[in-house]
């Protein structure tokens, strides 16, 4: 691939992991939208990247860049990381710079970005060896270590303590099939639970910290995330274990006044009558939202933001 001429974008196939590794070649827009929607390419700033690369590889064929970018942006409509990331790029073609370039630049400042959240996480979690997370948020999700994992990947790499519970997260079971298996490859001492369990954990004494990922990040600090993510803040609160989210900055939509403006994504039936021969009507939603006053605090590359978050998100961003 070089500077400019963008021939197709290679991503792993993670509806297959962690059975089978399978790299997959996308040559066109349309390849690139169908890998985002069905979550062959998952995690809300992954596919920000694939979303910004997917833009570039339009218009190095001549396809008309507003359009592509609608496209790519209609792809799934929680994580802002993909309309921001293809919006970046396409503010770039119409600069007249080189889409390509501006969409690898991207990935590295995630890279970067990432790293910064696992250092201020890591100090804000100083003295915290077991973390409950939820879904998966790590090098499978980000071109970094990851958000909420990159907490525990940089307290791993400073040799501190760390043991993970992992939710395996229904109904695509990405904190079993990815998160589990990532840390566990990665030598990090992780548990696997049924999100059923979660809240047994946390009254147990099993949990020092809750930590998430985030699609979309309010005005208010209300957070859309995985669904499941509501319930576990909900059992941390109950039990007075703190709540964090760890995001970067581009998952923050300060447009977007509240959580109840979030568009929340729905997904078919047959993600969970996987199976089940009978047509049962199914409610499938892929996120939920957490609000602000359950959240401890947001963790992003520029530090560790407090509430009240309309302001510390506003001062961030600005
Ligand atoms: C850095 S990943 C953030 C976020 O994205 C995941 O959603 P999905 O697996 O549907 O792409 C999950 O909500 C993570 O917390």
């Amino acid at each position: 691939m070089s500077s400019g001429l963008v021939e197709a974008i290679a991503v792993i196939d993670q509806r297959l992991l962690p059975g089978e590794l399978v790299v997959r070649r996308l040559e066109t827009v349309e390849a690139v939208v169908d890998a985002i929607a069905t979550l062959a390419v998952r995690g809300a700033n992954v596919i920000g990247s694939a979303g910004g690369l997917g833009l570039a590889l339009g218009i190095r064929q001549g396809l008309d860049a507003n359009t592509t970018a609608e496209q790519l942006i209609a792809a799934r409509p929680t994580a802002v990381n993909l309309a921001v990331a293809v919006n970046l790029v396409l503010a770039a073609h119409d600069a007249g710079e080189d889409p390509l370039e501006r969409a690898l630049a991207l990935l590295a400042e995630d890279t970067e970005q990432t790293r910064l959240i696992g250092e201020f996480g890591r100090a804000e979690l100083a003295g915290v060896t077991t973390v409950l997370t939820h879904c998966n948020t790590g090098r499978l999700a980000t071109t970094g270590w990851g958000t909420a994992l990159g907490v525990v990947y940089a307290k791993q790499a400073a040799g501190e303590e760390i043991h993970v519970i992992a939710t395996e997260t229904r109904p695509l079971r990405q904190g079993a099939r990815l998160t589990a298996w990532e840390l566990h490859a990665s030598g990090v001492d992780v548990a696997l639970i049924p999100d059923s369990a979660a809240a047994s954990a946390l009254a147990q004494g099993r949990v020092g910290a809750v930590i998430v990922g985030a699609d979309r990040i309010a005005a208010n600090g209300d957070t859309a995330n995985k669904i499941g993510t509501r319930a576990l803040a909900v059992a941390a609160h109950h039990e007075g274990v703190p709540f964090y989210v760890a995001a970067t900055l581009n998952a923050v939509d300060l447009g977007t006044v509240s959580g109840d403006a979030i568009e929340i994504e729905e997904r078919g039936a047959g993600e969970m009558l996987e199976g089940i021969p009978v047509p049962i009507p199914v409610w499938n939603p892929a996120f939920d939202v957490t609000p602000a006053h359950l959240i401890a605090g947001i963790i992003t590359e520029a530090g560790v933001l407090k509430p009240p978050f309309d302001a510390s998100l506003k001062g961030a961003i600005a």
